[in-house]
């Protein structure tokens, strides 16, 4: 043994000394009168049992009983033992030692001679003292030394005698002096008597949720004088006794059990010879045990089958397969009825009846729309009137209606236009006006004035830039229009995404100032362009900016105008399609009257509010079921504390109506509604809205969801293939998928094939291991979480910064 093993064996010896109290010295010198007189009876009763033929001396005897503290039973098994090895070859014995220490697994451990006092190694023991004491002795009352093989690690079960013991412990009803591990162990009783205690509260909590539940308690005890009888410490499953393949049969309370389901076990039981033992029924020093928590009756099963329930004791609960057959969850767990009670003034919810989707072919599209299935509806709290939507709304003879995006390089003068065409058809008076001038006199920005009454944010105002998308109405004779104005710059591309894709046609304004359209075309005019096109927009009117600036030159207009209209065609616009104006917002000309300018004399065409008018009206998917992409959501007042706005792509909505919020599946009611701030009954597709939201949290609702009709859900989707026009070099990269206000993070993962530009159909080749800038191609894309999109919706896909490519979903 190394130094450093004998110092640590050492120190255990000295541990164990304190635990012993120091009863080290021969018994001889201790032994007071008392122990004589348990010593004397003791040995007589020893010899009783053990009968005149076995042959054994009265110091034998003694020993023995001194060492189980007069333990009659624990003596004469012992002393069995002990003859009987003595009679086995002694290589033989020595072997058997040996394999018993090893199963004990206790080879290096140390323990105290009680007899002598020394500090003895178990090897030691093993060769010089096992005539006395083997290792095996030692370890003879732990019971799993005494169970059958084919019983090993199934039975649990309490030692049968009390452990102290072992280390010369004794309790003072035995008259034997109290060792300091005897002290523990008396504490520790003390602690149980204590929890026994603190079951019967336990027992108050399970009532009172069987009170709850409105079910009889199953297999605990009725009272508290349960609590306080003698415990059983073995606790056998029926499945063990019985050596039965696990059928998890039923649990079975105490009082319903029947004598023949203990019948196996019964016999299983009297079959472990340990077991059977009589003394066992004497066991006296048997530990109460506390009433199981609520914790334990919810996770455990019925008291188990048990000896000690053929010898009426109490329960144990056992965790076995009776466990599962009980908790199948057929019936309410605990946590299921105080949410039931919880819950119990809420309206019922209705599972929402799932429409057949189309089948795409694809996988996850599959799988993440079944997913909407299981969406509950509430009934709704809202009255409505139940109109007839499309009666009122032919009814009503509704004015043309037309979105239309402003779009161009950054400082084109998209909000100085759109600020004047307002001023001069008197939706923004005068005294706003010189208010906007004056403010902006002040910060050194007096140009920006008529764009302030589209840039009403401060940091817009202070920048002198656009950030988000500006919304205003405006109706000439025939038609309702809402701008929307989109920020030139190219960091807020995603917000210029937001307002194209409500959009009905476009207007592009263009810097006609020297270098500035040359710029332009390179920046923002042209990105802008394509994105429209691939958000579906058709028709587009380009208003020729500025031209105060280069004294109306025609030249510069007809160049202009050349160079966007080869361009625009190139990107899919139709030349009928495109209407040219030529034109100065900061003045005012060829807005909404005409160029008071004489240079711009030239110019007979109509002014840009009459190219406005003049956009065919758009056909509305009126029949369709209910779309509306969030744009917004915001507190409409202290009586509507939850709102959203959007434009209504598809179908129609009215107050009282149950709608389904997609991705988040969550049902909502329409309490109240506007159509361009205007109060209304209902809405249809083509107008813009503001719902005023009930039974719903405002932490289900984001920009881009999708408000759906419960019955007809738009799917949601986690992979998509998309038919797209590449802005930029695609290969397999990350990307940001952007549809409207939704902006998604995803991947490019397969280029699936080039497509021809002019027909559409698959380039015959190998799979593109690129697709270039201008080409069309089929690619497939991947998003980290489900998104609201299904065929025929338009995505613009971006990464770093850049929109890399735009298409439609197939
Ligand atoms: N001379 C002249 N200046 C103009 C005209 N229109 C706009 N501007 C000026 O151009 C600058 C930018 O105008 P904005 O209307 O803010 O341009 P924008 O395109 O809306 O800018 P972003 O939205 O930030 O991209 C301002 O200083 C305007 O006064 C115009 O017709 N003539």
């Amino acid at each position: 043994m190394s130094r450093h093993k004998l110092v640590k064996a050492l120190d255990l010896d000295e541990e164990l000394d304190d635990f012993d109290g120091g009863a080290d010295s021969d018994y001889g010198e201790e032994v007071g009168a008392e122990d004589k007189e348990h010593l004397r009876l003791g040995t007589a009763k020893v010899r009783d049992v053990l009968g005149p033929e076995v042959s054994i001396t009265d110091r034998e005897i003694e020993d023995s009983l001194w060492h189980y503290y007069y333990d009659v039973d624990k003596t004469v098994n012992y002393l069995i033992s002990q003859k009987t090895n003595s009679q086995t070859p002694k290589k033989a014995r020595k072997q058997k030692v040996n394999s018993d220490v090893n199963k004990s697994d206790v080879s290096d451990i140390s323990r105290q001679d009680s007899k002598t006092g020394g500090h003895v190694k178990t090897s030691e023991i093993s060769s010089s003292c096992s005539a006395q004491l083997s290792l095996a002795d030692l370890f003879r009352d732990s019971p799993w030394l005494n169970i059958p093989e084919d019983r090993r690690g199934e039975i649990l079960i309490e030692p049968l005698y009390p452990r102290g013991r072992l280390m010369g412990g004794s309790s003072k009803s035995d008259g034997a002096p109290k060792s300091k591990l005897a002290a523990l162990a008396a504490a520790r009783k003390k602690k149980e008597n204590q929890r026994a205690e603190d079951g019967q509260n336990a027992t108050n909590s399970v009532a009172l949720l069987d009170k709850l539940s409105g079910k009889p308690r199953q297999g605990k005890p009725d009272s508290a004088s349960d609590i306080s009888s003698p415990k059983p410490l073995i606790a056998i499953t029926e499945q063990t006794m019985n050596e039965q393949p696990r059928k998890y049969p039923k649990r079975k309370s105490k009082g319903l059990k029947s004598p023949q389901d203990d019948q196996p076990a019964k016999e299983a039981f009297k079959k472990s010879d340990s077991l059977a033992s009589p003394d066992v029924e004497k066991q006296p020093e048997i530990t109460p045990a506390a009433d199981p928590s609520v914790f334990a009756q919810t996770i455990f099963a019925a008291p188990a089958v048990s000896q000690q329930h053929d010898l009426q004791t109490s329960d144990r609960y056992v965790l076995g397969p009776d466990t599962y057959a009980e908790f199948d969850f057929a019936g309410p767990s605990p946590d299921d009825v105080v949410t039931k009670a919880q819950n119990t003034k809420r309206p019922t919810r209705k599972p929402v009846k799932q429409p057949p989707q189309p089948s795409s072919g694809d996988e996850s599209v599959n799988a993440v729309s079944q997913g909407v299935g299981v969406v509950a509806i509430e009934e709704p709290k809202v009255k409505g009137k139940n109109l007839d939507v499309m009666a009122e709304f032919e009814r009503s003879k509704p004015k043309n209606a037309a979105n239309f995006v402003v779009i161009g390089h950054v400082d084109a003068g998209k909000s100085t236009l759109m600020g004047r065409l307002l001023y001069d058809l008197k939706v923004v008076d005068q005294r706003t006006l010189d208010k906007y001038r004056k403010e902006a006199e002040r910060i050194g920005k007096a140009s920006f004035a008529l764009a302030w009454v589209l840039d009403q944010g401060t940091e817009e105002r202070s920048r002198g830039v656009t950030i988000d998308i500006a919304m205003n109405k405006f109706e000439t004779e025939s038609t309702s229009f809402t701008i929307l104005d989109a920020p030139g710059h190219r960091d807020f591309i995603p917000n210029m995404i937001a307002g194209a894709s409500q959009a009905d046609f476009a207007v592009l304004v263009i810097d006609a100032s020297t270098g500035n359209f040359e710029s332009g075309l390179k920046g923002q005019t042209k990105e802008h362009a394509l994105l429209v096109r691939s958000m579906g927009v058709q028709r587009i009117v380009i208003a020729v900016n500025k031209l105060d600036t280069i004294q109306w030159s025609q030249d510069r207009f007809d160049e202009i105008s050349q160079q966007v209209s080869a361009f625009l065609t190139t990107a899919g616009f139709l030349a009928k399609n495109l209407a040219f104006v030529p034109c100065a917002g900061l003045t005012g000309d060829n807005i909404v009257r005409k160029a008071e300018d004489p240079q711009a004399s030239w110019y007979t065409g109509a002014p840009l509010i009459s190219l406005l008018e003049s956009s065919e009206p758009v056909t509305r998917a009126l029949e369709k079921p209910l779309r509306m992409t969030v744009d917004d959501i915001f507190r409409g007042g202290v009586q509507n504390p939850l709102s959203i706005s959007g434009r209504l792509d598809a179908g129609n909505v009215q107050i009282g109506d149950t709608v389904v919020i997609m991705p988040a599946s969550q049902t909502a009611s329409i309490k109240g509604l506007e159509v361009d701030s205007e109060p209304s009954d209902w809405a249809v597709a083509g107008q813009n809205v503001i719902l005023h939201l009930a039974d719903i949290e405002a932490k289900y609702l984001k920009s881009g969801d999708v408000v759906c009709p419960p019955a007809v859900p738009i799917q949601c989707v986690t992979s998509f293939t998309v038919k797209i026009l590449a802005f930029e070099h695609i290969t397999p990269m990350h990307c940001e998928v952007h549809k409207g206000r939704l902006h998604a993070p995803g991947r490019v993962t397969k280029l699936v094939a080039q497509l021809d530009k002019a027909s559409g159909a698959a380039v015959k080749g190998k799979k593109p291991r690129l697709i270039k800038p201008g080409s069309v191609a089929r690619v497939h894309v991947e998003v980290d979480d489900p998104i609201p999109l299904e065929q025929g919706g338009r995505v613009i896909l971006r990464a770093g910064g850049e929109t890399i490519g735009a298409g439609l979903v197939e």
